[in-house]
């Protein structure tokens, strides 16, 4: 295929394949990740006519990324980023400044679903625990190393805080008649050197959407750092989960507003609503479990004792809903569950659900707004899937790409795939 009124004003820029793309229509151009295509014109934000290996067609503009490289090449300048890079890429300054004020402390130590269920872990795996090395990292006040010592009977707890909170864990500790057992370590769990190997390495690491922050990395780089051979990981399994999903209250609140405030018409702000307010993914929104247009599934499962870090970059999960109920599809909806496997053998695996069928906790759960709401009758079937993408410079955020067709028995053309990209921030 060749566009023939190809717009040859511009000279085309080359783009990589962030990831594999497989066309769903006969104007659609598949590659590979890696594959650097030749973008001709950008005719829409989510979509460019593109070349690659003499066919064109339409490339999903969520799935390419600037050569870098080449960019500067075409500027004829050359910097040499590793200097000039002013800011953190972990951003650690702001991120554990936050984590030094109780406010986010008190957030987490308030959010009782969360708390209970380590607590729950602690208690019934108390026996096992008698006489083990635990490693608690991101420890905090120190909650859970206080819940090892004061409901178990482990040979040491070595706590481990890199924010300034962890100069008051240590009376905590005290205070707490626990300084024989526990140990408070301040710096981040990179950097630290441990007495020795964990036995149990356990912490309360996840974001928002499962990831985000990653300070996933860091467990996993102290587990491989700390973590004894057949040592037991706790939280040793995550699953992101999502559903497609109704949110009238936030798209009347956000869109239809501008319809007719104080009896004007205020629509030629809607196209700056949308790309305000739901370009990004909304955080801390609770999903009613009315609103679920479908059975949740679980698109993407961690184990945290075979995971590796360079697993994190990409994640892709699929998934297929049947619609169960006539309603409007505003969005997708996602949220975690984390597991906790039994020290003990064929013992029940605990488990921490924040989705919207259990007790909310303080991340509540992450709605992802379509461009514009899609009334479904009930029967259709919603297919496609999802990518975690890793910002490679902003280390803690993520983009999370959502590419989904609706097809219902009635409809037999060739079902429309929808592609939206949602940064976690950058
Ligand atoms: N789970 C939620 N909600 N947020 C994440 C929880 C983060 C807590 O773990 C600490 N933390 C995070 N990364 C490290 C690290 N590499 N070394 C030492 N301490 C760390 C932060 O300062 C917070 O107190």
């Amino acid at each position: 295929m060749h566009q023939d009124n190809e717009d040859y004003t511009n000279p085309p820029e080359e783009f990589i394949g962030l990831s594999d793309f497989t066309s769903c229509g006969s104007d659609q151009l598949s590659f590979r990740a890696g594959d650097r295509l030749l973008v001709h014109t950008k005719t829409s934000a989510d979509w460019w006519w593109a070349e690659l290996g003499g066919l064109c067609g339409y490339a999903p503009s969520s799935y390419l990324k600037q050569d870098v490289e080449d960019s500067y090449l075409n500027q004829g300048v050359k910097e040499d980023t590793s200097e000039n890079t002013s800011e953190d890429p972990w951003q650690d300054e702001e991120y554990f400044g936050s984590y030094g004020t109780l406010r986010l402390q008190l957030e987490m130590l308030s959010d009782r679903a969360r708390t209970e269920a380590y607590r729950q872990v602690i208690l019934t795996n108390s026996a096992p625990l008698k006489g083990k090395v635990v490693m608690d990292l991101g420890c905090g006040t120190g909650v859970i190393s206080l819940f090892c010592a004061r409901l178990a009977q482990p040979k040491a707890v070595y706590a481990v805080e890199a924010s300034s909170i962890a100069e008051h864990t240590e009376t905590l500790v005290r205070q707490n008649g626990c300084e024989e057992v526990v140990t408070v370590f301040q710096g981040r769990a990179e950097e630290l050197e441990l007495p020795g190997t964990v036995d149990i390495l356990i912490s309360e690491w996840m974001g928002n959407c499962l990831l985000f922050e990653f300070m996933v990395e860091s467990v996993l780089q102290a587990r491989d750092r700390w973590l004894r051979e057949g040592g037991m990981m706790w939280p040793s399994g995550a699953s992101l989960c999502l559903v497609p999903c109704q949110a009238l209250d936030y798209y009347t609140e956000r869109m239809v507003f501008w319809e007719q405030p104080y009896g004007l018409d205020f629509t030629a702000l809607q196209s700056l609503a949308q790309s305000e307010f739901f370009s990004r993914p909304r955080f801390s929104h609770l999903l009613k479990p009315e609103d679920c247009l479908a059975t949740p599934c679980d698109v993407i499962t961690l184990d945290m004792l075979t995971l590796h870090v360079t697993d994190l970059e990409k994640l892709r999960g699929q998934f297929t809903f049947i619609v169960e109920k006539a309603g409007t599809f505003h969005g997708f909806t996602s949220w975690f569950r984390v597991q906790f496997q039994s020290l003990e053998r064929d013992k029940t695996t605990l488990e921490l659900d924040t989705g919207p069928y259990s007790e909310p906790t303080h991340w509540k759960q992450t709605l992802f707004m379509l461009d514009g709401p899609i009334l479904l009758l009930g029967g259709e079937t919603v297919s496609g899937i999802i990518l975690l993408h890793r910002n490679p410079v902003w280390r803690r955020h993520m983009t999370v790409t959502i590419q989904w067709s609706i097809s219902s028995t009635e409809e037999t053309g060739n079902c429309m795939v929808q592609s939206k990209s949602f940064p976690m921030w950058r």
